[in-house]
């Protein structure tokens, strides 16, 4: 599904950051991403969705080399990956639903034609009675939850979130790896890029580790 080749990131002239990273996400398949602060996690997931161009190598997005796309190729590509950043960007003047619901806005999309599918994706991550309040009313975690259905709102092939468990307590840590194990188990390929080992010890799955600048694949 995804395919690295020898790709190297650098930015500006700085030193390379990512070198010869050499990888397959196949689909349907779960990974963690993890590795040092500064060993390039979130600069790996923004080469993953396409917000950054390798300065060497070459990346395959759904049987596609990536410098093959046209500009106005991108938002469809994005659209069948969903990532969850870090600090969440949720739109603080829209409610949770409306947050949730902006990709099928954004397309122009009758408000008839995705209502219940929002609904229900808010109900499945558990924020159904969160649905109508702005999102500085919510929690982190309820934050952490809204960010995951907006990014799973387009029933994306592969979901990439960059620290989930971040800032959240230990239970809700478990909870939300449970539902990336059932949204895998949907057949959705998963990559989690995460610094918790306690969590990376609760369901077993391929890691992808970054070090100085290249990558160890434990499976
Ligand atoms: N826009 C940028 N311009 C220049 N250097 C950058 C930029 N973004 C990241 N870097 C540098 O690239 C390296 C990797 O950063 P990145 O944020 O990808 O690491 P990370 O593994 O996600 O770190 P953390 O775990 O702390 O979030 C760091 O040395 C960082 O300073």
């Amino acid at each position: 599904m995804i395919r690295f080749e020898n790709v190297g990131l650098r930015y500006g002239m700085g030193p390379e950051v990512l070198s010869d990273l050499t990888f397959h996400l196949p689909p349907r398949s779960f990974h963690y991403l993890t590795g040092p602060s500064g060993a390039g996690k979130t600069t790996l997931l923004r080469l993953l969705f396409l917000s950054l161009k390798p300065t060497r190598g070459l990346i395959t997005v759904f049987g596609k080399e990536t410098t093959r796309f046209a500009k106005t190729e991108l938002p469809q590509v994005r659209r069948r990956i969903g990532i969850v950043f870090q600090d969440f960007r949720l739109l603080d003047h829209l409610t949770t639903y409306q947050n949730v619901a902006l990709p099928y806005r954004v397309l122009g999309r009758d408000e008839s034609s995705y209502r219940a599918d929002v609904i229900d994706l808010l109900k499945w991550v558990g924020l159904g009675e969160r649905m109508h309040v702005l999102p500085p009313v919510l929690s982190g975690g309820e934050k952490q939850r809204a960010a995951i259905a907006r990014a799973l709102i387009t029933k994306p092939e592969l979901l990439l979130a960059d620290e989930p468990t971040g800032n959240v307590d230990p239970p809700l840590a478990r909870r939300l790896l449970r539902l990336f194990v059932e949204l895998n188990r949907l057949g959705t390929a998963v990559l989690i890029a995460t610094h918790d080992l306690a969590l990376m010890d609760q369901y077993d799955a391929r890691r992808l580790v970054l070090a100085d600048g290249r990558m160890e694949i434990y499976e």
